[in-house]
């Protein structure tokens, strides 16, 4: 009789554990990922005439791939250091409203005088290159897109922290004349009461500009986790 003890049993390899859970199981294990990959979104940012909408957009192409930034068609004249198809399209009045005719515009809008309106055919392209879009919006576009796109979209409403700040960046810019900023004020006063129908409100604070950037995106990035994803048809 030896004294020895028995030798130990072999703890099984991890692929033995594996290969036991999956006869216990009934089926082998998938390395399919466990969900599909994400819906591309439309987030419509819009917000009061100052607000930042273009300075926010602009940030968040520096620091945010995987977007596409729709280029409005619009037939308002260039402002200094606007580029052609990059900031809008500009487009004669002619050209605009063949376009409306022809239903290649998502949306369309008399503003301040001007047309302004959204190319369908960009957005179809860009989704099916796997990207989101981002529009952007002035409230009454904002209201339309919200009719005709329902919940398929994310709408960012872009506040400043106070009414002041917001005339006082709509100053600074040197864009307006006396009269045209008398008219954006007044309106922009009207538009809070739309802020119920968005999706999310993000505040544009004086000097904050990168804070509510990293809001937009964690909207987005939100967006993108939800379990039941919004489905876009246009
Ligand atoms: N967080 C911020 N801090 C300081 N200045 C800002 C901030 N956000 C925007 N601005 C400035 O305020 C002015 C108005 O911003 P912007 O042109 O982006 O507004 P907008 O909402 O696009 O206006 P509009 O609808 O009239 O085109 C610009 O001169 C911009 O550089």
């Amino acid at each position: 009789m030896s004294d020895n003890p028995p030798p130990p049993i072999p703890s099984p390899t991890k692929q033995e554990t594996l290969r036991s859970l999956e006869s216990n199981l009934g089926s082998p294990f998938t390395a399919e990922p466990t969900i599909p990959p994400p819906n591309q979104i439309i987030i419509v940012v819009s917000g009061p005439s100052g607000v930042g909408k273009d300075a926010v957009i602009n940030k968040l192409r520096e620091v945010r791939e995987g977007l596409h930034f729709v280029v409005t068609a619009t037939t308002r004249p260039m402002r200094p250091g606007e580029v052609e198809g990059e900031d809008y399209f500009f487009v004669t009045r002619e050209n605009f409203l063949s376009m409306v005719e022809n239903e290649e515009l998502l949306e369309y809008a008399l503003v301040y005088g001007e047309y302004k309106g959204i190319p369908k055919k960009q957005i179809r392209e860009f989704m099916s290159r796997g990207e989101d879009i981002v529009l952007r919006v002035d409230i009454q576009g904002a209201q339309t897109l919200r009719r005709i796109l329902g919940d398929s979209a994310v709408f960012v409403f872009l506040v400043a922290e106070s009414e002041v700040a917001m005339v006082e960046r709509l100053v600074d810019r040197k864009t307006e004349s006396q009269e045209e900023l008398l008219v954006r004020v007044a309106t922009a006063r009207e538009e809070v009461r739309h802020l119920k129908s968005f999706d999310y409100v993000v505040v544009n604070a004086e000097g904050r500009l990168d804070d509510a950037v990293r809001r937009v995106e964690a909207i987005i990035d939100a967006e993108k986790s939800r379990v039941h994803q919004r489905v876009v048809r246009i």
